[in-house]
């Protein structure tokens, strides 16, 4: 393959618009840099669910839950971390990109590496992976995929992802062939990622936490009822959602 091109903004039909008024209200969760206090890259925990707590409609089913907005805002942590993380199940349902979408002044873009917790190697891309597609059109950074240590790689597969610049890493496995999310921060740490956006997961190492709720009910398979024109209101350290149901 031709060397990969440099990082850059994605095309003009993709982008999404965060406006810079809104910045401020997200500052303090922003990651900080490590410090002999906290030496392990900073976590963030993001995902977006609807009122009944679910991420999808389905297992392997991809679902947008969160309106443009919210997604933008999505995409301004994605331009303020280093690494963006989902499991294997994920990759599999979505297709993702994983990269980000906002303007970028300069031209130039910081997008975060991916990072794909799949121990036992199930994903097997090809080059028509959305997440390879954009490594290769310069608009986006190819995968590092975390495999337990011990597990054959399919060398085709290796060669794909390697071949955009992504990386396989092998790291040990507990009970029930799970990482610990200290081992996963230890090998980030070692990639000079200094912060995640962890899309579900990690509870016991988290530093800050930007959920989204969309006003919606999913049932299996299809969009039950929304809530429209609704109003958040916080409460203390609540917050109450008060609206009209529209049913399908
Ligand atoms: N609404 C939202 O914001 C999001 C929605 N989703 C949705 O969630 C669904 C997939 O979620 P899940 O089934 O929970 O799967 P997942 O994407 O978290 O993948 C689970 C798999 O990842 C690997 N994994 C996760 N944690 C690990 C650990 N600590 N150590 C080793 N391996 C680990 C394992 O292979 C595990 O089987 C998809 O439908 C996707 O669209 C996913 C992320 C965000
Ligand atoms: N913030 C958010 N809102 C939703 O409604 C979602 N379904 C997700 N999903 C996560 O974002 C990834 C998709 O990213 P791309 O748009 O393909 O770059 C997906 O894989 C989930 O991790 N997030």
């Amino acid at each position: 393959m031709p060397p990969l091109p440099p990082p850059t903004c994605v095309p003009p039909s993709d982008l999404l618009t965060f406006p810079p008024s809104l910045i401020p209200l997200f500052t303090p969760y922003l990651p900080t840099p490590p410090s002999p206090s906290h030496p392990l890259p900073f976590l963030t925990l993001t995902f977006a669910t609807s009122l009944d707590s679910a991420l999808s409609l389905g297992p392997g089913l991809r679902t947008v839950l969160s309106g443009p907005a919210s997604k933008a805002m999505t995409h301004f942590l994605r331009s303020r971390h280093a690494a963006i993380l989902i499991g294997v199940n994920t990759t599999l349902a979505d297709d993702p990109s994983l990269n980000c979408r906002l303007p970028s002044p300069s031209g130039t873009h910081t997008h975060p590496r991916p990072i794909i917790l799949d121990p036992r190697a199930r994903w097997r891309p090809t080059p028509d992976a959305k997440v390879l597609a954009l490594a290769r059109a310069g608009h986006g950074l190819a995968p590092f995929v975390l495999v337990a240590e011990g597990t054959a790689v399919d060398a085709g597969v290796r060669d794909v992802v390697e071949g955009h610049g992504g990386r396989y890493i092998a790291v040990a496995v507990g009970e029930g062939g799970r990482f610990a999310w200290r081992n996963v921060l230890g090998v980030l740490q070692g990639e000079g990622l200094e912060s995640v956006m962890v899309e579900g997961g990690g509870e016991e190492v988290v530093d800050a936490v930007v959920l989204t709720v969309a006003p919606t009910w999913v049932e299996r398979g299809r969009a039950a009822a929304r809530v429209e024109g609704g109003r958040w209101i916080p409460l203390g350290e609540d917050v109450v959602l008060c609206g009209r149901l529209k049913k399908d």
